[in-house]
C-alpha cells in the first residue's frame, strides 16, 4: 500500500494547456464556452490527452457511518435514518439513485460504521488513530477497485455527519465554529446555536492537534477517514473526482494536507448551503459547476453536475475549429 505521505501521480499540465489552446481555436467566439472550457481542460490534464476521452464510466461511492454527536442535538433527524437510507440506496431509491439513474452513473455503497457511531467529538476523540488509519486504507482500496472509471464522485450518508465536517474545516483553516457551522438537514436557529457550541468545544479540545490523520481520528470518524482515503486513492490511480457537499470538501482539505497537490485531481460539482463547504471551496481554489441551492449530500450535487462535465468534453472533442470553418471543412 502507498504510504499516506506519497505524492499523487502527475497531472499532465501540457495536455491541459493543449486543451486550452484547442478551446481557443474552436469555431466559437473567444471565451464563449466560459467555465466549460476550463472543465474540459482539467479533464484533459487528468487523462493526459487532448482532446479528452468521453466520461462514459462514472461511479458515485457513498460512504456511510453514524456519528455520536447526533445524540447531542446537532441534527434535525435521528440516527436511525442512516441505516434506513443505506437500505434505500441499496434498493436504488435514494435521491442520488434517481439522479444517477437519469445520468448513467453507477452507485456503490460502502457501509463503514453504520450502527457503530463515532464518539461525540466535543467530549472525546471520534475514533482512534488506528481505526482512522484502517479506514483510510479501506477508502484507498475502494478507489483502486474503481480505478477503471473515467470519473468518481464521493458520496455519503450519516445523520450528524455535517458536524464533524464543519469541525475538520474549522480545525484545518483555523476558523471559529460560527464561521463553519450550518443548519445541515434543517436545524432551526436554536439548533444551529447548539451545533455551533459542539463544534467549538471540539475545536478547543483539539487545538494542539495538527497532524491530518490525528485530526480525522479526533474530529472526523471512520467514514470520513474512508472518504479521505478514497480521494487520495483516486489521485493515485489517476481518476478525476467531482466533489460534492460539505463532507467531501472537508475530506478534500484533509487529503490535500496529507498529500499536498492532490487537489489537482478534483473539480467541484456544486455549491451547497453549508458554510464550511464554501470556505473549503475557496481554500482549494475550486469554483463549483452548479449552484442550485442543494443540500442533500449522498453525492447528489456532483452527480447532478455530471452532464455538464460530459458536455464540456463533447465540446472539446466534437466542435469544429475556426480554421476548419474558414477553410470550408467545418461540415
Ligand atoms: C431522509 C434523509 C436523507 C438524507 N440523505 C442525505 N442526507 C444528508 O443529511 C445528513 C447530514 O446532515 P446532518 O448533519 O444535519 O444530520 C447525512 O445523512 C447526509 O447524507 C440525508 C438526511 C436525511 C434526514
Ligand atoms: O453540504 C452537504 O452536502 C449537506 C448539507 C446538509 C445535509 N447533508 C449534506
Amino acid at each position: 500500500m502507498t504510504p499516506p505521505s506519497a505524492a499523487p501521480r502527475p497531472y499532465d499540465e501540457a495536455a491541459a494547456q493543449a486543451a486550452r489552446e484547442r478551446v481557443a481555436g474552436l469555431a466559437t467566439p473567444a471565451g464563449a464556452l466560459g467555465r466549460l472550457g476550463d472543465l474540459a481542460a482539467w479533464v484533459a490534464g487528468c487523462q493526459g490527452c487532448c482532446p479528452p476521452r468521453p466520461l462514459d464510466d462514472v461511479a458515485c461511492v457513498v460512504f456511510a457511518g453514524d456519528h455520536g454527536v447526533a445524540a447531542h442535538g446537532t441534527s434535525a433527524y435521528p440516527s436511525e435514518i442512516t441505516a434506513l437510507m443505506v437500505a434505500t440506496l441499496r434498493s436504488g431509491r435514494a435521491g442520488v439513485s434517481a439522479l444517477a439513474g437519469a445520468h448513467g452513473v453507477d452507485v456503490r455503497v460502502e457501509d463503514v460504521s453504520v450502527g457503530r457511531p463515532s464518539e461525540p467529538l466535543h467530549l472525546t476523540d471520534a475514533t482512534t488513530r488506528e481505526r482512522a488509519g484502517a479506514a483510510l486504507a479501506r477508502g484507498r482500496a475502494v478507489a483502486a477497485e474503481e480505478g477503471h472509471r473515467d470519473l468518481l464522485v464521493p458520496g455519503e450518508v450519516g445523520i450528524g455527519n455535517t458536524t464533524p465536517a464543519a469541525a475538520l474545516v474549522g480545525a484545518l483553516l483555523g476558523l471559529p465554529a460560527h464561521e463553519v457551522t450550518g443548519a445541515g438537514t434543517g436545524l432551526d436557529t436554536e439548533g444551529v446555536v447548539r451545533k455551533t457550541a459542539v463544534v467549538q468545544t471540539g475545536l478547543d479540545r483539539c487545538r494542539e492537534v495538527t497532524d491530518p490523520v490525528d485530526l480525522l481520528a479526533a474530529l472526523g470518524g471512520e467514514d470520513l477517514a474512508a472518504m479521505t482515503g478514497f480521494l487520495l486513492g483516486a489521485a493515485e490511480v489517476r481518476v478525476p473526482v467531482l466533489l460534492d457537499g460539505v463532507v467531501s470538501l472537508a475530506c478534500a482539505l484533509v487529503a490535500d494536507a496529507i498529500a499536498p497537490g492532490t487537489g489537482r485531481w478534483w473539480a467541484a460539482g456544486h455549491r451547497s448551503t453549508e458554510p464550511a463547504q464554501q470556505v473549503a471551496l475557496d481554500e482549494l481554489g475550486l469554483v463549483p459547476v452548479l449552484d442550485a441551492g442543494m443540500r442533500l449530500g449522498e453525492g447528489s450535487g456532483a452527480v447532478a453536475a455530471v452532464p455538464l462535465l460530459r458536455g464540456a468534453v463533447a465540446l472539446l472533442r466534437d466542435t469544429a475549429t475556426l480554421a476548419e470553418v474558414l477553410g470550408g471543412t467545418g461540415g
